[in-house]
């Protein structure tokens, strides 16, 4: 494809972020809706889509349009049905390339365009698990929906939509999860749709939207659509495996596909006439559906030459409809929403994620549990531990400990999260529904907050019951370097997680990661005694910058004293001050402000490297 040819424009959005996007569309577009002129047709010709990385056409060569409706792209597994699907709506990989016309109104057409016209149901129904349906409904509501719109606006149209959908009796059931239950298969695809029609798109996309649904709420969610797209406001354009005759009888219009061919396309109740004539007459009492798919799918029986001549048979009869009209005759786009601006994103993302946390408290409260354990179980062992000589030898060792076992519990807990979090984040952002940025900060924020009482605590118990210096500035010194650490740790899990993208990878990436940064610790290898070709990796240790912060401020102006038996031959006291551990250990080379300072440049760095993979690494 040209880089310059329109169709290279309209591509080269595919998969480009929703951010920049939806955001830099100037107003001048933007009109209201005429409900008149609303109708939007997309037509397309020698449309061929090319898997890049195996050079193997997925469309070939296909001619068609969609107009008003309700359209079923069908078609057996591997024919290209998402594919076709994904290419209308501007959400191919970007392994993929394009050649051919395809518009919108006539027109070529950007995501960026495309999302504030139409509206694009997933498959997978990724949905906040935390959340009700009526705040699913509301938040996306308050992101998506144009800014000029008031409170209660919203909120009658949430109500509408719950009432169009059928979700009213469960509007305050939560939307769950494989782990907790909440409302139905079907409810969850309803609910995505409804999620979609908020903002009253022109254009319904949706892939496979019966799958995983028994008969009947299939049935149910196909009536739904077809009672959207017969107000003539909205076409419905899903792609469907082989439906049940009830379903198949419900669409207005067929694109049956093949191999990346289109078999047959136009009114859905003249295909049974199409096949007839082509050769392949459907039994009575059989499911149209089951008896295109019997003929264009090869089974046990079929020779290659019996195939070759069913596909000559029904390509003879096939002609593709005529699009040149469409295609040369701009017809003007109407862009009925405006983006919300990003710090009422961020608000709204912050409220939505503080009600998940909130929502989520039982891990909270387990993590605060686990902590208070550990805290006792180290303050216990290492109980009121003096100021001896054998302190002297134990202190490190405790401190060390307090830095490892900080951040540990929360950097699970996001390694477990994040990945999941991240899927759903990436199917709103495809929506247009936020700025990616505006949707980390909010998250980021949240979560820093929640985790803040767990070191807090930690610090609370664990420094009386040892009995470090008892001073209330060095305390508190303490309890904010075990924060710094705890966040340094959180943040170096959601970087790994973002980079590694899937939980199974950040599950085995982020022990090495942690492995590393108690290996380089500064306990076992005095950073002083380090290699120099190591240097680096100490470099990037939270843990160390921890253990000397904490070292440096329990051990300076610490005074040691000797039990007359600890007193050495010359009948002195080997170590008098905490200065001199210190200075033993190395540990003199860096001061505490610097290594705070570190720490938070670390956790800095860590957030911006996980931003930037949220950002752009896509799937
Ligand atoms: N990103 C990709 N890279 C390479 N091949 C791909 C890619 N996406 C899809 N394909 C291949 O393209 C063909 C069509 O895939 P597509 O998902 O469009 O089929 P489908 O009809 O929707 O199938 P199903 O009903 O099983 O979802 C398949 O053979 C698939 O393996």
């Amino acid at each position: 494809m040209a880089p310059g040819s329109p169709l290279g424009r309209a591509a080269s959005s595919l998969g480009r972020d929703s951010d920049s996007d939806s955001v830099k569309e100037g107003h001048a577009h933007n009109q209201r809706v005429d409900d008149h002129d609303a109708t939007v047709n997309v037509a397309w010709k020698d449309l061929t889509v090319t898997a890049t990385r195996i050079k193997r056409p997925l469309l070939n060569s296909v001619t068609g349009k969609i107009t008003t409706g309700y359209y079923a792209i069908m078609g057996p597994s591997g024919s290209g049905k998402s594919t076709l699907l994904n290419t209308l709506a501007l959400r191919l990989d970007r392994n993929m390339s394009v050649s051919g016309e395809l518009k919108l109104n006539g027109q070529d057409y950007s995501n960026a365009e495309l999302k504030k016209i139409s509206g694009y149901v997933m498959q997978d129904d990724l949905l906040n698990a935390h959340l009700t349906v009526e705040e699913t409904l509301g938040y996306t509501a308050e992101l998506r929906m144009p800014r000029t719109t008031t409170v209660e606006e919203r909120r009658a149209r949430v109500k509408e939509v719950m009432e169009q959908v059928g979700l009213t009796h469960v509007s305050a059931v939560i939307v769950g999860s494989p782990l907790r239950k909440g409302i139905s298969g079907g409810e969850r695809k309803r609910l995505c749709v409804a999620m979609e029609l908020l903002t009253k798109p022109l254009l319904l996309f949706l892939d496979e939207p019966t799958s995983g649904l028994d008969s009947v709420t299939a049935l149910s969610l196909c009536k739904l659509l077809k009672r959207l797209a017969t107000g003539r406001t909205c076409t419905v354009v899903c792609t469907i495996h082989q439906p049940q005759a009830k379903i198949f009888n419900l669409f207005d219009h067929l694109l049956l596909l093949n191999r990346g061919t289109i078999m047959y396309q136009g009114p859905a109740p003249q295909a049974l006439g199409f096949f007839d004539r082509s050769g392949f007459p459907c039994p009575l009492h059989e499911n149209p559906a089951d008896h295109f798919m019997d003929v264009i799918t090869p089974n046990m029986n079929d020779s290659v030459e019996s195939l070759v001549e069913k596909e000559a048979k029904l390509k003879e009869h096939y002609q593709a409809p005529p699009v040149e009209h469409l295609l040369g005759t701009p017809k003007p786009l109407v862009l009925p929403r405006d983006s919300t601006p990003w710090h009422k994103q961020f608000r709204v993302l912050l409220r939505r994620s503080i009600k998940e946390t909130w929502r989520k408290r039982d891990t909270t409260y387990v993590l605060l549990i686990q902590t208070a354990l550990m805290a006792v179980l180290i303050g216990t062992v290492f109980l009121r531990i003096g100021t001896d000589q054998k302190s002297a030898v134990r202190r490190n060792p405790v401190l060390f400990f307090t830095v490892i076992n900080q951040g540990m519990f929360g950097a699970l807990i996001v390694i477990n999260s994040f990945p999941s979090e991240r899927m759903l984040s990436l199917r709103e952002r495809a929506a247009g529904t936020y700025h990616v940025s505006a949707y980390y900060l909010a998250k980021s924020v949240a979560e820093t907050v929640s985790q803040l009482p767990a070191p807090i605590i930690f610090s609370c118990i664990v420094y009386f019951l040892v009995g470090f210096q008892p001073d209330a500035s060095k305390f508190f010194i303490y309890m904010g370097f075990m924060v710094l650490c705890s966040t340094a740790a959180t943040s170096l899990a959601l970087a790994v997680s973002a980079i590694a993208r899937t939980t199974d990878m950040a599950v085995t990436i982020l022990p090495m990661a942690l492995e590393i940064c108690r290996l380089f610790g500064g306990f076992f290898l005095s950073p002083a005694n380090l290699p120099n070709y190591f240097k680096w990796l100490d470099a990037l240790s939270y843990v160390k910058y921890s253990y000397i912060g904490i070292s440096l401020n329990e051990l300076t102006g610490l005074k040691l004293h000797c039990t007359p038996a600890q007193l050495n031959a010359a009948g002195k006291c080997p170590i008098t001050s905490g200065e001199q551990t210190i200075k033993s250990l190395g540990l003199d080379y860096i001061s505490m402000n610097d290594c705070a300072g570190i720490l938070i440049s670390y956790i800095i760095i860590c957030r911006i490297i996980a931003y930037l993979g949220v950002r752009f690494l896509k799937n």
